[in-house]
């Protein structure tokens, strides 16, 4: 695959320290002509990086030429802590942000079944739907239709389900059809409200489910939040992969680890013979997360059972425990857990 030796060559390549792969914008392979744009940390740099990219692709096949352009601003690492002025919810422990490049890729239905599978191990663990557009907790946890109360401390106090605390947008709005039409500064404070007006009590881990995409709404909230890490969710599909790259650059860019991928949809067993068939293609989110240095948590295969449970309100690690997607969203979990015991 050409971008994983392109990302690999680059890898062995430094200026200042820092691997040529860690200061990559964006790539793009147009025949064999490679446009590459590099964040530029220093501006005495700029001649250094063009020459040590050209050096180290003249070895990788497919790669004719190179065009190297920059954009100003410097990469997470040689950014001056802190930053941003994060703000911690109150009693919780971790807060872990799911998110997606792309909308559909079952995003939300990854959050819920990890915020469960998390609960299963034991964390005191709450889910907080920030899906604005489309919330759908209410839907996958059966409790459409309910709504939040607030306390004498004008404190929001959050819904429970199979164990767990939980707060979407949803449970705000008069009725499920209600479009939500805040824009700017308005769903900001209202997402604000949403984090740190809430009863939580005290968590080990807060999921929060982000809207699809990498708009303004996800990259305030992971400026302003502290978050311990963030879990891209994607499907194999190329469409779905290059949105991934945008979601993890937006994550390294503001300073929060991306804990790992988790690939949804890898795969479909057929019940009759058994036989495993990768419909969005296989491979493809390995070779991928291999080339950006991310971690693969694990693999969800497509399950009917899967869409049937979030709509009928028993999502599947709720409702068949002992299935092959349960047990893979119970290893996932535990691979978070030990991800976050180690920070
Ligand atoms: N592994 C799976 N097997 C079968 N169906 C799945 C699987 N994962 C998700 N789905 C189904 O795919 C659809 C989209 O999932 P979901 O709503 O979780 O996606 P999303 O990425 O959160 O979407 P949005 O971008 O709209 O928020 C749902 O109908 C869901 O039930």
């Amino acid at each position: 695959m050409a971008v994983k030796d392109i990302m690999d060559a680059l890898r062995k390549e430094h200026v200042d320290n820092t691997p040529l792969s860690e200061l990559v914008k964006d790539i793009k392979l147009v025949g064999s002509t490679l446009e590459i744009v590099f964040r530029l940390p220093q501006k005495h740099l700029e001649e250094e990086i063009r020459r040590k990219t050209v050096q180290a692709l003249e070895s990788v096949p497919d790669v004719e030429k190179v065009n190297v352009r920059f954009v100003e601003g410097p990469p997470a690492q040689f950014l001056q802590a802190p930053v941003f002025q994060r703000r911690k919810v109150q009693g919780v422990k971790h807060l872990i942000a799911v998110g997606s490049g792309k909308g559909g890729v079952g995003k939300s239905t990854v959050a819920v079944n990890l915020a469960l599978a998390l609960s299963r191990l034991g964390a005191r663990t709450g889910l907080l739907d920030a899906d604005i557009y489309g919330p759908s907790v209410p839907t996958m946890l059966g409790l459409k239709g309910q709504r939040v109360y607030v306390n004498d401390q004008n404190k929001i106090i959050p819904l429970e389900k199979f164990g767990l605390k939980t707060l979407s947008i949803g449970f705000l709005l008069p009725s499920e059809d209600t479009p939500v039409i805040w824009r700017g500064p308005m769903l900001m404070k209202a997402l604000t409200q949403f984090l740190f007006d809430v009863e939580w009590g005290e968590l080990d881990v807060l999921v929060l489910d982000l809207p699809p995409g990498t708009g303004d709404v996800q990259l305030t909230l992971a400026q302003n939040v502290d978050m311990s890490g963030a879990i891209i969710v994607t499907t194999p599909q190329d469409v779905a992969l290059a949105d991934v790259r945008k979601a993890t650059s937006m994550f390294k860019e503001v300073g929060i680890p991306v804990l790992g991928v988790i690939e949804n949809m890898a795969y479909f067993v057929c019940p009759e013979s058994g036989k495993k068939y990768y419909i969005f293609g296989k491979g493809k989110v390995l070779e991928f997360a291999q080339a950006y240095g991310l971690k693969i948590l694990g693999s969800i295969p497509i399950d009917p059972q899967v869409a049937e449970g979030s709509d009928l309100g028993l999502p599947i690690v709720e409702a068949y425990p002992h299935s092959e997607v349960a047990q893979a969203f119970l290893g996932i979990a535990r691979l978070v857990l030990e991800e976050l015991n180690r920070r």
